[in-house]
């Protein structure tokens, strides 16, 4: 074996109350693909945090081509080829593509040459590894997986020679995947070499050359792709045999919850629904929609459709024309967990009060009562499988899957009669994924409407009685829970 490009030698880092890693050992070849994989919280994110310089590690050594090395600060990993896109975007969103890209580059003044030069050479190196981007746009006008591939093209821009992948599959339609991860193949055949970080073993499979699994922090065993297969990465992840390695079966049910009763109960309608996206377009053009009690109805459609225009118009968080009639309380599991859902510099313990903090049992005559506060909180963390070392801990110091556990079970705990669940799974582990669906379930079996807006359409097809499919802000039609596949597939591209 040649020396590999990167090599983490009995990596160990502990935060208050838990070890992160815990002697772990990594190693990188030139022009591998590897994917690092683990259930929520197993230690992969802490790894790739210390290899690019954001936490210094308690224990261990990295080299870099044989080298030891010791990052003190990002810039030293950057500046050592080391590039990472976080599955939270770090883009100036009201600068430019062209500009996000030459951002903090090693101290020069912001635009150096000609614009429409840059954005030439720009524009050329993106199309080099197939990543399409306008240089020109803005940032904030960017869907997530075009926001993505900034991020990538700003590591290779920046010289990196090992990229580091956190969950990047998590923000692309199921369209977009496929060539994604061509991009990927490409750039390792250029002699990049790639760290995968993700849940999806189908992924891992079809790209990755090597998997090192880390379970509670530490490492379990590194194998080769082509000696393993799905149910054996899911056992060596979880610790257990999984006999089903993706989704629940769906079960016979009913679209409206009494069946002696055939009147629907509509409790979430849209009627004639108009709304704007941020450059002042419409994004939905005229929706008509009700869900009733007791059913889920699943809004299908590849990414940038009107999905995220259709979620903030629903929680209010959006200006409508026409009509949106709640009848019962609404929860919502959001999209984007950090900026619609949590407080992430707020304790686990508040961020699951939050909605009700003004109602006892959480609040006297004005005054908050922390130990109610803290018993609530040790009730859900149980029941949701909430992984933090204390109800104290800050959301924004947990992982991204436990952070999404502390959204949904603050939202469903509060026995909804409607529920809004945008991209409930987005970044979780395939037992918390199974979770999830079952909580969905039990929430239309109890009788809530349950809208289920998803770019994962397995997830659609699962869950869903009734499944409307989303293009170009309008509703292409609306099937059934057994639509064939391809139909749907051809609706979602506008052919039907
Ligand atoms: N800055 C921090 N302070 C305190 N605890 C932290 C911090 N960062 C991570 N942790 C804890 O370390 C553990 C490992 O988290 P990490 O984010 O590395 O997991 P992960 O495998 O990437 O999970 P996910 O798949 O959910 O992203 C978790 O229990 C997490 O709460």
């Amino acid at each position: 074996m040649q020396t590999p490009v990167v090599e983490m030698r009995g990596i160990t880092k502990k935060f208050p109350g838990i070890v992160a890693n815990d002697s772990v050992n990594f190693d990188l070849q030139l022009g591998e693909i590897h994917a690092l994989l683990g259930e929520n919280g197993a230690g992969k994110t802490t790894l790739m945090n210390i290899l690019c310089g954001l936490y210094e590690p308690d224990e261990g050594e990295i080299l870099l081509e044989g080298k030891s090395v010791q990052f003190r600060f990002p810039g030293e990993a950057i500046a050592s080829g080391i590039g990472m896109v976080h599955q939270h975007f770090m883009l100036v969103e009201s600068l430019t593509v062209a500009d996000n890209l030459v951002l903090g580059q090693s101290g020069q003044p912001l635009i150096r040459e000609n614009p429409k030069k840059l954005h030439q050479r720009l524009r050329n190196l993106a199309e080099q590894y197939g990543l399409q981007i306008d240089p020109a746009a803005e940032v904030w006008q960017l869907s997530l997986g075009e926001q993505q591939r900034v991020e990538i093209l700003k590591a290779i821009y920046r010289g990196a020679k090992v990229l580091i992948l956190d969950e990047p599959t998590a923000v692309l339609a199921p369209q977009e995947v496929e060539g994604f991860l061509q991009t990927l193949r490409n750039l390792a055949a250029g002699g990049t070499s790639i760290i995968f970080i993700s849940h999806k073993l189908n992924e891992v499979l079809a790209i990755c050359d090597r998997v090192t699994v880390l379970r509670d922090g530490r490492t379990i065993t590194t194998v080769l792709t082509s000696a393993s297969n799905e149910r054996e990465l899911a056992h060596l992840m979880v610790g257990r045999e999984v006999n089903k390695v993706i989704r629940i079966e769906r079960q016979a049910q009913s679209p409206v919850p009494n069946p002696q009763s055939p009147i629907p109960n509509p409790r979430l309608i849209m009627r004639d629904l108009w709304v704007e996206n941020d450059r002042g377009l419409p994004a939905l053009k005229g929706i008509n929609l009700a869900v009733n009690a007791g059913e889920i109805v699943g809004i299908a459609g590849v990414d940038g459709n009107g999905q995220r225009e259709l979620e903030e118009a629903i929680a209010s968080l959006r200006p409508i024309r026409g009509e949106i009639n709640l009848n019962g309380t609404l929860a919502h599991i959001p999209s984007d967990r950090y900026t619609m859902g949590l407080i992430p510099d707020f304790s686990v313990a508040d961020n699951l009060v939050l909605r009700d903090i003004q109602k006892p049992p959480f609040n006297k005559k004005g005054l908050l009562r922390p130990a109610a506060i803290i018993r609530h909180c040790t009730q859900l963390v149980e029941r949701y499988l909430i992984r933090t070392p204390s109800p104290h801990t800050h959301v924004g110091k947990l992982s991204g899957g436990n952070a999404q556990k502390v959204a949904i079970a603050r939202e469903l705990s509060r026995s909804p009669q409607i529920v809004l669940a945008a991209q409930p799974t987005r970044g979780l582990d395939i037992s918390a994924i199974e979770y999830v669906h079952q909580q969905l379930i039990a929430q239309r079996d109890a009788g809530a409407a349950v809208l289920l807006i998803s770019t994962e359409l397995e997830e659609i097809l699962n869950l869903s009685d009734r499944i409307a499919v989303l293009y170009e802000g309008a509703i292409a039609g609306i099937v059934d829970a057994n639509a064939d596949v391809r139909h749907l597939g051809l609706m979602m591209a506008g052919k039907h």
